[in-house]
């Protein structure tokens, strides 16, 4: 394994990968048979069906997700809508600002991601500046050997270099890509001469996208709705049901699985930039005051995270930090023990997923690139054939959402807490003499009394102080009104001691975000191999715990006698709740493995002549094809413990005995 810090994208062979998930239908493009027949543009593209090892899959992540989240933490779950009145997104600001930059090429008609096309164009540059390198470095090897051939390398590897300065700029620009509006990409695009890769066109500036689907609801039309492009919002909007269900007790966390949908500028990489996918978020509330601990923390504190902070990325680097949790919350680099608790469970999560830890990386985010409610923000990131991908985004959304929406609805978001012992209160007072109000200011007197029930304290303060010294205060109640004027004789500000009994406070939240769809591709990259010089005989070591299918059960061969023993194997399995299947096609016995070693089956059970003489079967173990001999009991009994990762395979084959090897 190479030192995955310093890589950009993962050596892959796509290739025999990409056949082998398209032969076994993990996932393929939806309505492909009409991509074929009919004029079905770029426009309907980044959308995925899931066949039955994918649904499969996908399905054993998300319950893996549940076990170690929802289940491990007495997290509330919910089920909303993906259908979302547009007010709502109004008030969460996604309707302003749910955007992504993007370039038109004016001549092809092309739409490009901003961000994604300076990147692309950099890094070709960079890399044919690798390979000019190399080409020089060959060249001056081979000096003199091939004067023609070296010759025309020489002007083509002129072309491809770039100078020191240059070199290192775009370095630079690339380490912090995300950081960038759209008028900046703009700058960049102009001044480096970047063009549409497709066509060499220059393209037009970078203009904002909103990426949510927008829809209406109802016959009349009326009114205007949003395909959700995250669960979070309905998960905010319930949360005084959700405080009250948990007996007023904080922390807690609520979540919640569903689609969600984002009309992506172009949808790119398969599964991973994709127009509707399977979104689980947590959305944990803690009580802001404390320095947001974590009740938890002790569990995870020694949990070793590979870490890309701000200050390296502003420098232009991508060296990791390699650090326990509790030492990355200490030196602050991790804000909080709440988001740092989470960040370590985010590990280990991907760890069960079978995830190769030297393939993860938690990256901060930079500050122009948070989203518009983050005040912090890591992504855990899996390294792929495409680059470093976010995988699951941990932000912590501080009181953004609960306070605009409660701002916006009148419902008070809030936690009210007894307080043990009364709280003295010193606060700012403002008196108004209504009697002469009424009479002054007539039809205005009302937004007066609103408009001096809105002042904040700091704001009485500095009006008691100008009160004081000239005798009176201007107001402007709005734009098209002229200034009112309040003298001492209409009003009053002073301080006054007020007893309080209870606490109200404003929760923040801290979310973990998991793309299933990203990380189950991902995933498969990471747990693809194949056979010593055989490309064909591609392997998935997934886990048995997440594997599609637990068990392949296969008789040697036609013999009518091996099938009731099969059927009584399977039907054992099924009431374990383990998956299996028959595969009793006239197929050689390794190729029948080696079918199921594609599909990532585990575990293999034979049946052969001796299984009718005295009822044992063989059971293989797919990575090492070794096998063990024992009675159908012997063997279930292991499986399940294997599937349970109560053993592991050398547990039993200690205390199984070995059979013949492939
Ligand atoms: N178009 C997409 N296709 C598949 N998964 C996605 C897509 N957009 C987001 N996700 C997943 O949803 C998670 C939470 O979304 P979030 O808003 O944090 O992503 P994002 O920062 O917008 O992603 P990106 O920067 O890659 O567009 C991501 O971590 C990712 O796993």
């Amino acid at each position: 394994m190479p030192d995955t810090t310093t890589l950009t994208s993962l050596p892959f062979d796509r290739t025999p990968f990409e056949s082998l998930l398209k032969r076994r239908v993990f996932f393929t493009e939806s309505f492909e048979i009409y991509r074929k027949a009919t004029n079905f543009n770029g426009d309907n593209k980044g959308l995925y069906d899931y066949g039955p090892p994918g649904c499969a899959l996908q399905a054993n992540i998300v319950d893996a997700w549940r076990k170690h989240f929802v289940l491990e933490e007495d997290m509330l779950e919910l089920d909303c809508t993906m259908l979302t009145p547009e007010e709502v997104f109004k008030t969460s600001g996604h309707v302003e600002k749910f955007a992504d930059w993007m370039c038109k090429d004016p001549i092809t008609g092309d739409y490009l991601r901003a961000d994604h096309l300076v990147e692309s164009v950099l890094e070709g540059r960079l890399d044919g500046d690798r390979r000019a390198r190399s080409l020089a470095i060959e060249k001056e090897e081979k000096a003199g050997s091939d004067s023609k051939k070296n010759k025309l390398k020489a002007k083509d590897v002129e072309a491809m270099r770039l100078d020191d300065p240059t070199k290192q700029e775009y370095e630079e620009i690339l380490a912090k890509i995300d950081n960038y509006d759209g008028p900046e990409l703009g700058e960049l695009i102009k001044r480096l001469n970047i063009r549409n890769p497709n066509s060499n066109n220059p393209v037009l500036p970078p203009i904002p996208f909103n990426l949510m689907f927008k829809t209406s609801i109802g016959p009349s039309a009326a009114a205007s709705a949003y395909l959700r492009p995250e669960t979070a919002q309905s998960q905010f909007v319930n949360f005084r049901k959700l405080l009250e269900y948990n007996q007023n007790q904080m922390p807690f966390a609520s979540a919640s699985i569903g689609k969600a949908f984002r009309n992506e500028i172009a949808p790119r990489s398969g599964l991973l930039r994709v127009r509707e996918f399977l979104l689980a978020e947590i959305e944990h509330f803690v009580d802001p005051d404390g320095g947001k601990k974590h009740e938890k923390f002790e569990e995870v504190r020694e949990v070793e995270l590979r870490l890309l902070d701000r200050e390296t990325q502003l420098a232009g680097q991508t060296d990791l930090r390699i650090m326990m949790i509790g030492e990355a919350v200490k030196q602050r680099i991790v804000d909080n023990e709440t988001l740092g608790y989470f960040l370590a469970r985010v590990r280990l999560f991907l760890q069960k997923l079978g995830v190769s830890m030297e393939k993860l990386r938690f990256r901060q985010h930079l500050a122009n690139e948070m989203a518009h409610y983050a005040t912090d923000c890591w992504d855990a990131e899996l390294l792929t054939s495409y680059g470093w991908i976010e995988c699951v985004g941990c932000a912590d959304r501080s009181v953004y959402d609960l306070t605009v929406h409660a701002k916006r609805t009148g419902e008070a978001l809030v936690v009210r807490e007894p307080l043990a012992e009364p709280l003295e209160v010193e606060e700012w007072q403002a008196m108004l003499d209504k009697k002469k109000l009424g009479p002054k200011f007539r039809k205005d007197a009302k937004t007066i009394e609103d408009a001096i029930a809105a002042l904040s304290q700091t704001a009485l303060e500095s009006a008691a102080a100008t009160l004081e010294k000239e005798e009176k205060i201007t107001l402007r109640l709005s734009d098209s009104h002229s200034d009112i004027t309040l003298s001492t004789d209409l009003i009053t500000i002073s301080q006054v001691t007020r007893l309080e009994h209870t606490r109200e406070y404003t929760p923040n939240v801290i979310e973990p975000s998991f793309g299933i769809g990203r990380i189950l591709y991902s995933l498969l990259e990471h747990v693809y191999w194949h056979r010593e010089g055989d490309v064909a005989r591609g392997v998935l070591s997934l886990p048995p715990s997440i594997a599609p299918t637990k068990v392949l059960l296969v008789p040697l061969s036609a013999q009518p006698a091996f099938l009731p023993i099969l059927r009584t194997l399977s039907r054992k399995l099924r009431a374990l709740g383990i998956s299996s299947r028959i595969d009793d096609s006239s197929a050689t016995i390794g190729k029948r493995y080696s079918r199921n070693d594609e599909l990532g089956t585990p575990f293999g059970v034979t049946v052969d002549f001796e299984s009718v003489k005295d009822g044992s079967v063989t059971l293989r173990e797919r990575d090492g094809m070794r096998q063990v001999r024992s009675s159908q009991e012997g063997v279930v009994e292991a499986i399940v413990r294997l599937v349970a990762g109560l053993e592991t395979w050398e547990d039993v084959e200690s205390r199984l005995p070995a059979f013949g090897v492939e």
